[in-house]
């Protein structure tokens, strides 16, 4: 699926379309790397002004990404998607 002429399977390949949403379940070693993983998260999505709908159960991140002023996808979501990428492996390195 194309979204402001970005491939989303290239962009974001961990990410599943559901709807009009991208969504990805991160899965950390336990409670605080899921929580500096969200702190991380939460600063960037204050920065661009965008910011995800998910949920925390323990080492578990759940993550839906959409544009609700749009009420669809845009790059501003796969911007954050990728960004969520880099923070889930800068918390816990492979
Ligand atoms: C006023 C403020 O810019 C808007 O409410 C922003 C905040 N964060 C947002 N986040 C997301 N995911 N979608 C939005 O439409 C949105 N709108």
């Amino acid at each position: 699926m194309i979204v402001d002429g970005l491939n989303i399977e290239n962009e974001i390949p961990l990410w599943v379309l559901e709807g009009k949403t991208i969504q990805r379940e991160f899965v950390f070693k336990n409670f605080k790397q899921a929580f500096e993983f969200m702190t991380l998260c939460a600063g960037y999505a204050e920065e661009i002004d965008h910011h995800p709908d998910w949920s925390n159960s323990w080492n578990k991140v759940s993550v839906s990404l959409s544009t609700h002023s749009a009420g669809a996808l845009t790059k501003l979501d796969i911007q954050l998607a990728k960004a969520m990428d880099a923070f889930a492996s800068q918390v816990s390195p492979n």
